[in-house]
């Protein structure tokens, strides 16, 4: 699959300004990246060791991001991460259009109605055929590249983003790891990220 950059324009968010970009690939799924401080400015002080951009890849989540479901951790750890960035003031979210890990929103809630008869996030997936986890990450390269980005601090405790990045090039300086919105509802879907999917989590929930 191409990706193409179609069009840029300002975005002021609650967190501060943003530069919103919209690529699209040949099947018209739109993916959005924020930015800041993006692409860095070497004519300005040439002398000056460059920032390194303090990225996340997000997936879409409709319930976490728009509904401030609990379930999940997502609209925290979106809302920290474009805070972080802005603090930093060079960095990128990259919002990808796969809901639901890849299945999309209606087997999502296929899978919220399992989890709501006590099967955990993984077993509600594979219960209705699905993958536990469908992504693919292959925008990232160019939704960086665009904005001369192949180096960075990626916010993410999910191994399969970082072994993407490096297997198509891009230096991940260090790991930032981001807990926030765990609460008694999404506490055993952070357990089970913990436990069956690898993900580098090592608290007690
Ligand atoms: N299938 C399914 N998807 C879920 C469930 N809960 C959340 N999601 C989806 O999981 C994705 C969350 O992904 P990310 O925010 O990229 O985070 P992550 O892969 O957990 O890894 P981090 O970078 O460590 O946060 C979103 O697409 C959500 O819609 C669930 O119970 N079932
Ligand atoms: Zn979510």
């Amino acid at each position: 699959m191409s990706y193409q950059f179609i069009t840029s324009a300002k975005l002021p968010t609650r967190h501060g300004e943003f530069d919103i970009h919209i690529f699209e690939n040949e099947a018209g799924q739109e993916h959005v990246m924020l930015t800041v401080g993006l692409p860095i400015d070497r004519q300005s002080a040439p002398t000056d060791t460059p920032p390194i951009p303090l990225v996340r890849i997000h997936s879409e989540c409709l319930t976490g991001d728009a509904f401030s479901s609990l379930k999940c951790d997502c609209g925290p750890q979106l809302n920290a991460a474009m805070h972080a960035i802005q603090k930093s003031g060079c960095g990128a979210i990259l919002y990808l259009r796969q809901e639901g890990r890849g299945i999309g929103l209606t087997n999502k809630i296929r899978a919220y109605a399992l989890q709501d008869q006590g099967h955990d996030t993984l077993d509600a997936n594979l219960i209705l055929g699905l993958p536990a986890d469908a992504r693919i990450y292959d925008m990232c390269k160019p939704m960086l590249d665009h904005v001369g980005v192949d180096k960075v601090r990626l916010i993410t405790n999910n191994p399969n983003k970082l072994a993407y990045l490096v297997e198509h090039g891009i230096e991940v300086v260090e790991r930032v790891p981001l807990l926030v919105g765990v609460n008694d509802e999404n506490a055993s879907y952070l357990a089970t990220k913990r436990d069956r999917m690898g993900h580098l989590l090592d608290n007690e929930f």
